[in-house]
């Protein structure tokens, strides 16, 4: 973080930067102040205990819900954008633009085939009918997904539905991807491949990904692991270079690598 919380001291690196987030529900404070930053390639997890303000923590950075106190910045490549002082009609073609989302169950329509639930962002904007399938498809081959496009949802495992949510939630091109419980309703392996899967599209692309969690196992394929309690940081891992890794899918050649991030100093959010 920068010690004097300055924007222009900021880290060339940053993609969203948010200080001093607050949100109250009544008399429960879910969010009691919190500083967060997520890089280009990085992954963050976060983890706490049920009601720890997790969830609201990440629809306040992704302009779900807008904070009651604090400041989030996104850097988009035109210039930053603030998220925390737009409207909600800007912050919903921020999200629209700029973010990518996966849930614990894939939240896929099941009266739409795989590919077009993937190209159902960029249905919704304006890009051409044509050209939304092709760039869904291409991203489905990436995911280890071929054969699969005109299959509805109900006809896939939940691995398969997952990795179509990952492949839409990067169909915009965005900067940062947030995922709630993306692997919660998953087997050990299935959800193995799922991460994997996951942090090849994102941070292997020069993504952010900030992550919530409830399984060690998964927050451990993390650069950063940050943990919640009432609202507020209860301590971090030091940051940490993570190895290269392989495919997304080992049978999938065209999946690019993935490349770790540089993480060589603290970062924003941590308890130091
Ligand atoms: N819309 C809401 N109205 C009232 N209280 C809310 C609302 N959303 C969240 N809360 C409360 O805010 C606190 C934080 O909730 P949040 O969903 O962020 O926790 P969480 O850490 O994501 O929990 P879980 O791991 O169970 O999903 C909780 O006490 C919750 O009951």
């Amino acid at each position: 973080m920068p010690e004097t919380g300055r924007l222009e001291d900021m880290r060339t690196n940053d993609l969203l930067l948010a200080t001093g987030l607050t949100k109250s529900y009544g008399p429960t404070h879910a969010l009691a102040g919190v500083d967060f930053t997520v890089g280009r390639g990085e992954a963050v997890a976060v983890m706490g205990p049920s009601g720890c303000g997790k969830t609201t923590l990440l629809h306040c950075l992704a302009g779900v819900i807008a904070p009651d106190l604090g400041q989030i910045t996104l850097f988009a490549p035109h210039g930053p954008v603030s998220v925390s002082g737009a409207s909600s009609e800007d912050r919903a073609a921020i999200r629209l633009n700029h973010f990518g989302f996966v849930f614990q169950q894939g939240l896929l329509l099941p009266e739409l085939t795989a590919v077009e639930n993937v190209a159902l962002p960029l249905l919704v904007g304006r890009t051409s009918r044509g050209a939304a399938l092709g760039r869904a498809a291409e991203l489905m081959a990436r995911l280890g997904l071929t054969g699969l496009e005109e299959r509805r949802p109900g006809q896939l495992s939940g691995g398969q539905q997952q990795r179509v949510a990952i492949a839409r939630a990067q169909v915009g091109d965005p900067a940062v991807v947030f995922a709630d419980e993306p692997t919660g309703a998953l087997d050990s392996q299935t959800s193995s491949e799922v991460m994997h899967a996951l942090l090849a599209s994102t941070i292997g692309e020069g993504r952010g990904l900030v992550l919530v969690t409830h399984d060690r196992g998964v927050a451990d394929r993390c650069h950063r692991v940050l943990s919640m309690l009432d609202g507020r940081w209860a301590g971090a891992q030091p940051t940490r270079q993570l190895p290269p890794t392989g495919p997304a899918r080992a049978t999938d050649p065209a999946t690019p690598t993935m490349t770790a991030a540089s993480t060589d100093s603290p970062r924003l959010g941590a308890t130091r």
